[in-house]
């Protein structure tokens, strides 16, 4: 973290030798927009490059019109000018005026992004959004939009949105990080409906990857709930829309899609995207990871259309994820919001030790027992130990239930819709909902294993605390832990949280996979564990049709002939209703 905002604020240091005139002539100014504005806001590496840049042409037009009155000092009074040197004068006049305007512009930004914590760098980095208003006075946002926005109740926009969407609307490619729950999709998808403007025909138009299928799912409702009133093709890609599709005539505005699917449909399917105009990449380091990295690369490579306008997003940002970010894309911004790294401030953090894993139980069983507060999120290191708290609290009164990957995709729709809805007050999860999910007003993150790095505690605790709600999340902690627990501790202080001294005081060690081997959280015996199992299942069964023996009595040529003549029977009739190849509705 250290090193992450000492290269975040490297451009802090304002060179009063080099910029000695300038320092004059804005002392001179007089004015409030001082320099010492500019300089406590000169980390945004593009106003300080506007700044040299145009103080750079204003020493160049000093010296020339000091060479001016050196050579023809003579005729400056005179009445005789030429009307070529008169509007020579003019311009002159106006091109001061426009630059006084422009630094002053630069400075009000300036002044703007450091009271909502927005650093960018890059060149030529457009005014960040004063409200949603200027969507419309400055960009010409069409009427459906700000409708929409005003009906989800949107009404000024976030840091991350005031910056981000006037970077996108001017067609400059873009990486972001800004915390959990701030906004950031409609951060891209609002200016990427603006420059589609409507529906056109002719391949795939632009491209939203999410890491997961239910963040796909859920980002594809929330272009749709935006893009209402207007006819715009907005797909998921869902296994039947990739089984069935034709690929060869495929075309859609936005097209959601995991990784995997992507690369699926180019490589089996031959999906066409050379068309693309809009790639962006929501939680871009979860996308760069080795394990996702030749799907990403497969579909960056095919969107081969040399204008298009890629973006990354997420709240964490390491830094091998800005050196790709650098090496693809041309001219990039760089927004940050707060800190990289940074855990959300409105989360109320707690740490807890429980000695051992039969602790973590207690505790939870404790705490619950003194008061539920849900919606409540449990977090635990893999889908096996997931299964072992479920099969603990499953019976403990209280309406729990559990999500991993090891569900059909049924079951882990119905599990997020439920919990959705309030059906479920307690859900275990592994980092499957981790990232990205939007679960309205959850009370308490409990981070039940030690979360294996520090963008995994960004991101799980980050499922609460939301939108500016306040939020509190509790990290358990073993002897195995401690090792990692200053990692935690820092990044609690980094975001206002209390930690007393000794947790801070504590060796660092490099936080790298933690997932060590943890006694089971079963507290039933084997065999009464493998039965309990076995219910459990039973009870999450409900498509139970196993190929059962005949019914009928009559003998086997005859039960064939009968069979045949049903079967004809039924062929004469069969009119399945063909599912149109196209389909935008999702298979959820
Ligand atoms: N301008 C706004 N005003 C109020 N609420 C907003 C605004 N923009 C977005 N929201 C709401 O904030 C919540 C979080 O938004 P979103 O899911 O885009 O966050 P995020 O930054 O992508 O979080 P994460 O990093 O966890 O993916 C959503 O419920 C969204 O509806």
């Amino acid at each position: 973290m250290a090193n992450d905002s000492s290269f975040l604020f490297a451009g802090i240091r304002f060179d009063r030798k080099k910029f000695g005139t300038d320092i004059a002539r804005f002392q001179k100014k007089d004015t409030d927009d001082s320099l010492a504005k500019i300089q406590s806001v000169t980390e945004d590496e593009e106003n300080k490059e506007t700044i040299e840049a145009v103080s750079g042409k204003k020493r160049k037009r000093k010296k020339t019109s000091a060479e001016a009155v050196d050579g023809f000092s003579v005729f400056r009074s005179s009445t005789s000018k030429s009307n070529k040197e008169v509007k020579v004068d003019d311009d002159d006049d106006e091109s001061i005026r426009l630059k006084k305007e422009q630094n002053k512009q630069l400075e009000r930004d300036a002044i703007f992004r450091k009271n909502h914590n927005i650093h960018v760098s890059g060149y030529n980095v457009p005014s960040p959004l004063q409200s949603f208003d200027e969507l419309n006075t400055r960009y010409k946002c069409p009427s459906y939009l700000l409708r929409n926005l005003a009906e989800l109740g949107f009404r000024e926009p976030t840091p991350i949105q005031r910056q981000a969407i006037p970077v996108l609307l001017q067609d400059r490619e873009c990486f972001a990080c800004a915390p959990t729950g701030s906004g950031k999709t409609l951060a891209f998808v609002c200016p990427m409906l603006m420059k589609l403007k409507a529906h056109a025909k002719g391949g795939v138009r632009a491209i939203i990857i999410c890491h997961s299928r239910e963040l796909s799912g859920q980002t594809y409702r929330e272009c749709k709930k935006l893009a209402k009133g207007e006819k715009f093709r907005i797909k998921l890609m869902t296994k039947n829309l990739l089984r069935n599709a034709d690929f060869s005539k495929f075309s859609c505005d936005i097209l959601i899609s995991t990784p995997l699917r992507l690369s699926l449909a180019i490589k089996k399917k031959k999906v066409d995207l050379s068309r693309v105009e809009y790639l962006v990449l929501d939680e871009s380091d979860k996308l760069f990871e080795p394990g996702l990295f030749t799907q990403i690369d497969s579909i960056i490579k095919a969107c081969t259309n040399p204008s298009i306008i890629r973006s990354l997003f997420s709240a964490t940002l390491p830094d091998f994820v800005e050196d790709r970010a650098r090496e693809l894309m041309h001219d990039a911004v760089r927004v940050i919001v707060g800190r990289k790294n940074m855990a959300s401030e409105t989360i109320k953090q707690k740490l807890v030790f429980t000695g051992s894993e039969e602790g973590k139980l207690i505790a939870i069983r404790q705490s619950f027992a003194e008061s539920l507060n849900p919606p409540v999120l449990i977090f635990v290191q893999s889908k096996e130990r997931a299964k072992e708290l479920y099969g603990e609290l499953a019976f403990d009164n209280i309406r729990v239930d559990v999500i991993h990957s090891d569900l059909s995709q049924d079951e882990r729709e119905n599990a997020v819709d439920n919990f959705r809805a309030g059906k479920t007050w307690v859900l275990i999860a592994t980092d499957v909902v981790a990232r990205g999910m939007d679960f309205k007003g959850i009370n308490c993150v409990i981070n039940y294993d030690f979360p294996d790095s520090a963008s995994a505690y960004i991101h799980r605790i980050g499922r609460s605390g939301r939108a500016g709600r306040s939020g509190e999340a509790i990290t358990f902690y073993t002897e195995e832990d401690i090792p990692f627990l200053r990692n935690v501790a820092n990044l609690m202080a980094s975001s206002g949280c209390e930690v007393p001294s000794w947790l801070t005081d504590l060796q660092k060690k490099k936080w790298k996979k933690h997932r060590p081997i943890r006694d089971s959280i079963s507290t039933k015996p084997a065999v009464e564990k493998e039965n309990s199992t076995e219910k459990l299942q039973k009870k999450k069964r409900k498509k139970h049709r196993p190929i059962r023996d005949s019914i009928s009595t009559k003998p086997a040529v005859k039960k064939e002939n009968s069979t045949e003549e049903l079967q004809k029977k039924k062929r004469k009739k069969h009119r399945p209703v063909v599912k149109k190849e196209n389909s935008t509705e999702p298979d959820l």
